[in-house]
């Protein structure tokens, strides 16, 4: 049995300019014990997605099981296997850190919950916090606080909703160590949200992508990553670049970006490049990564390992 499975899940909200489908018929399952990222865009909908999954939003159509309880019919049992980290930090500020998570416990009918709570501020980085109150604490406390609290039922699920926006590098590292060792040593699944692809990369062994309320890649990561070009070639320049390279180039400011499969690629551009009159400096080449993949889906590109089509063949260099 999947721990999570979306059955053609559809949500559509009223706006005033008219109906609008934030999710069109999403279908995927998470196994137990996966690290999985759901990736896309702002809008996409990943949002929407774990709201229904946490039952904090209906969907308008599907299904929505946790280990097998349904979201809607069998919300207590299924939001018990849920830890659910939001996007945003809401607090009673009245309480201390211990307090705020012992009432959390409270709500899951737990009593004398200390040692676990204890483990948790250790291991978050908490532990000199515990008797601050809520409203003295910096915002990456507080959201430290935040994932301590979805933790305090130990739940087999945990999902977190782009945890690390906006947060500094010694919380991520944190809360990334914290988390991959529930993964790893309990078993723990883990479905994530994050902007930072390098994270979903490093982290995640399968990945959903949405795009517009659809699921538009799902794959291992490792077979993500296999289907980007091998290797990019990346230059800065002031001028424009000739139509046919522009068209699979991405451009960032100066900054251009071109998929390069091999060495004779890498020769083929810069040849082209030259014959174009463009002056280039910083010339840089480097691994495809997830972004790379990421881009490739979103811009509607198949993500194959055909090579560039726009340019001209050429015989074959040796490496
Ligand atoms: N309460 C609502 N009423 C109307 N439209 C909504 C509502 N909530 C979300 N939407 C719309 O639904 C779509 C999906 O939004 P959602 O927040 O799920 O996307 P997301 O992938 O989580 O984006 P982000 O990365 O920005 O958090 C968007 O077009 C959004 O404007």
């Amino acid at each position: 049995m999947p721990a999570v499975s979306f059955q053609n899940v559809s949500k559509n909200y009223a706006t005033p300019r008219g109906e609008l489908q934030a999710l069109k018929g999403v279908s995927f399952d998470i196994q137990a014990g996966e690290f999985f990222g759901l990736l896309g865009p702002n809008g996409a909908g990943k949002t929407t997605l774990i709201s229904i999954l946490a039952g904090l939003s209906r969907a308008s159509g599907g299904h929505v099981r946790v280990h097998g309880h349904d979201v809607v019919s069998d919300f207590a049992a299924a939001r018990r296997q849920l830890g659910v980290v939001p996007q945003e930090l809401v607090f009673d500020p009245f309480f201390n850190v211990r307090e705020t998570l012992r009432i959390q416990s409270g709500y899951f009918g737990i009593k004398g919950n200390d040692a676990w709570i204890d483990e948790l501020l250790e291991g978050l980085g908490l532990a000199d916090k515990a008797g601050a109150n809520m409203r003295q604490l910096s915002g990456g406390m507080k959201r430290r606080v935040l994932v301590a609290q979805a933790l305090v039922h130990k739940p087999p699920v945990i999902v977190l909703d782009e945890p690390t926006a906006g947060v500094d590098v010694e919380l991520r590292q944190t809360l990334w160590q914290f988390v991959s060792q529930l993964n790893k040593t309990q078993g723990s699944t883990v479905l994530l949200t994050t902007h930072y692809l390098e994270e979903a990369e490093a982290l995640c062994g399968r990945i959903a992508m949405l795009k517009k309320g659809e699921v538009v890649a799902l794959e291992k990561t490792s077979d993500l990553l296999s289907r980007a070009s091998s290797n990019v070639l990346r230059f800065k320049t002031d001028h424009n670049l000739p139509a046919d390279l522009a068209a699979v180039a991405r451009v960032t400011g100066r900054v251009v970006q071109l998929p390069a499969h091999n060495a004779a690629e890498v020769e083929r551009i810069l040849a082209r490049v030259r014959e174009a009159g463009v002056a280039v400096d910083d010339i840089e080449i480097r691994k495809a990564d997830l972004e790379d993949v990421f881009l490739d889906v979103m811009s509607g590109a198949s993500a194959t390992t055909a090579p560039m089509a726009p340019m001209p063949p050429t015989e074959e260099v040796a490496p």
